[in-house]
């Protein structure tokens, strides 16, 4: 008599199984420039392998003899029920990977009943996006500019295209330093936009004559501009001079009395307020001090502070200080539905995923998102299921063992 599969266990890619297997597949359909901008770290990467890593740390406690006949995954987010506790995380330039880009994307989430954050660089404008998700959650990754009037604007085209919450990535005030980005002289082709910019406000990434690398990029040519699909009849003003990627992604002006309060005014009731990049017990206090909705413990895939802790590592101080005030949510290094299971048992109340997101992409555009989230979303119903849990709020640290140096391996 066959053994019984759970629901959903049949419907195999036989060439990719696992996320590590989808990685190697995209690294086949990717040019250099592209793989080395999104697969790489800050400095030497470290921090990009320990986010990773850090799950090998923890093996699973599992229960048994208690009926896991019936297996609920689902997570409540924003007032919409997601299939799993997991998001895809916001990610520049989709269409990188693939022509489909964001809009894959938006369909693979919406399809698969999963929440997806945009980056503020998508190369897709966010109303097409939230058209795509439908009324799936969608949140906004937001740069606070120097210049209020751009965030301005992009807020409130965030508001009336039905946007729950923006994510206020606050690990950024300079970026990281990334080798092979400087050493590609990475451009975004002409062909493609940063979409999210008004015309008066928008760095050319990728200007031929001009950019060595974003940090150098400068501002599109109307022409180009005109090709950027926007839909909402806005008057746009023209380009007036270079301004910087920089000045856009970074800015260290940013501190928790001006801008936070700012914020919220800004998008209030209508969007949730949320920080995007914290790191410690110390600055989770603050969050909760200043009214933020929820905390994203994240390093922005080691992209960023190299040497930085890990955010699994992270995590605990991160839950305690915030004693269950606002949600606490996580990204970095989740490769497996395994990875799921361990970061919500050491408290965070949901999960995000970057790269997974990008290989699905590479592999084949919406329908490899689809398999990504398919994929993630079997291993941890069948985890959850091996480990004697039914329900996602009963998942806890008493499922979890932290091993010893030489038991850890991060291909558990
Ligand atoms: C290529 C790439 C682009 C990213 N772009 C953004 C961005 O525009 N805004 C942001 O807040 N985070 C950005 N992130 C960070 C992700 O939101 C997320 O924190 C990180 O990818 C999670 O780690 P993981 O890739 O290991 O899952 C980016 C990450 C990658 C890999
Ligand atoms: C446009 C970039 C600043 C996007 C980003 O956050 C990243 O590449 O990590």
């Amino acid at each position: 008599m066959a053994m019984k599969k759970m629901e959903g266990q049949g419907d195999h890619d036989l060439n990719c199984l696992t996320i590590d297997e989808l990685e190697k597949h995209a690294y086949n359909m990717m040019d250099k420039q592209t793989r080395d901008y999104y697969n790489e770290g800050a400095d030497s990467g470290s921090t990009l392998r320990e986010n990773i890593e850090a799950f090998g740390k923890y093996r699973i406690r599992p229960r048994v003899l208690r009926d896991v006949s019936n297996v609920d995954t689902s997570k409540d987010i924003f007032g919409h029920k997601n299939s799993i506790p997991m998001g895809v995380a916001p990610t520049a330039m989709q269409r990188l990977a693939h022509s489909d880009g964001e809009l894959g994307t938006a369909r693979a989430c919406k399809k698969a009943k999963v929440a997806m954050g945009l980056s503020s660089f998508a190369t897709t404008t966010l109303e097409d996006v939230a058209e795509a998700n439908g009324d799936n959650p969608h949140v906004l990754q937001l740069y606070l500019f120097e210049s209020r009037e751009h965030s301005h604007k992009l807020i409130q085209r965030a508001k009336k295209a039905g946007y729950k919450a923006v994510f206020l990535t606050v690990d950024t005030p300079f970026l990281g330093r990334r080798n092979l980005e400087i050493r590609n002289q990475f451009k975004l082709p002409p062909h493609f936009k940063i979409a999210n910019f008004a015309e008066d406000e928008e760095p050319a990434m990728g200007d031929e004559q001009t950019s060595n690398s974003p940090n150098q990029a400068r501002q599109r040519k109307p022409k180009e501009a005109s090709k950027a699909g926007y839909h909402d009849g806005e008057k746009r003003v023209l380009p007036t001079g270079p301004i910087t990627f920089h000045s856009h992604a970074s800015n260290p002006t940013l501190c928790w009395e001006k801008d936070i309060e700012w914020l919220k005014q800004e998008c209030c009731p209508e969007m949730e307020v949320w920080v995007k990049g914290i790191a410690t017990g110390e600055d989770a206090i603050l969050a909760v001090h200043h009214g933020v909705s929820g905390i994203v413990v994240s390093n922005h895939g080691g992209r960023q502070l190299n040497g930085a802790l890990a955010t699994l590592d992270a995590l605990p101080e991160v839950v305690e200080a915030v004693q269950g005030k606002i949600p606490v949510h996580v990204d970095g290094g989740i490769r497996h539905g395994t990875d799921i299971f361990k970061a919500l048992a050491l408290g965070a109340d949901f999960c995000w995923v970057g790269r997974p997101a990008l290989w699905g992409l590479a592999y084949k555009g919406q329908a490899g998102v689809e398999l990504m989230l398919r994929l993630l979303s079997d291993e941890f119903k069948l985890c959850m299921g091996l480990a004697g849990v039914t329900r996602v709020q009963d998942i806890s640290k008493e499922y979890l063992v932290k091993v010893s140096i030489s038991m850890r391996d991060r291909k558990v």
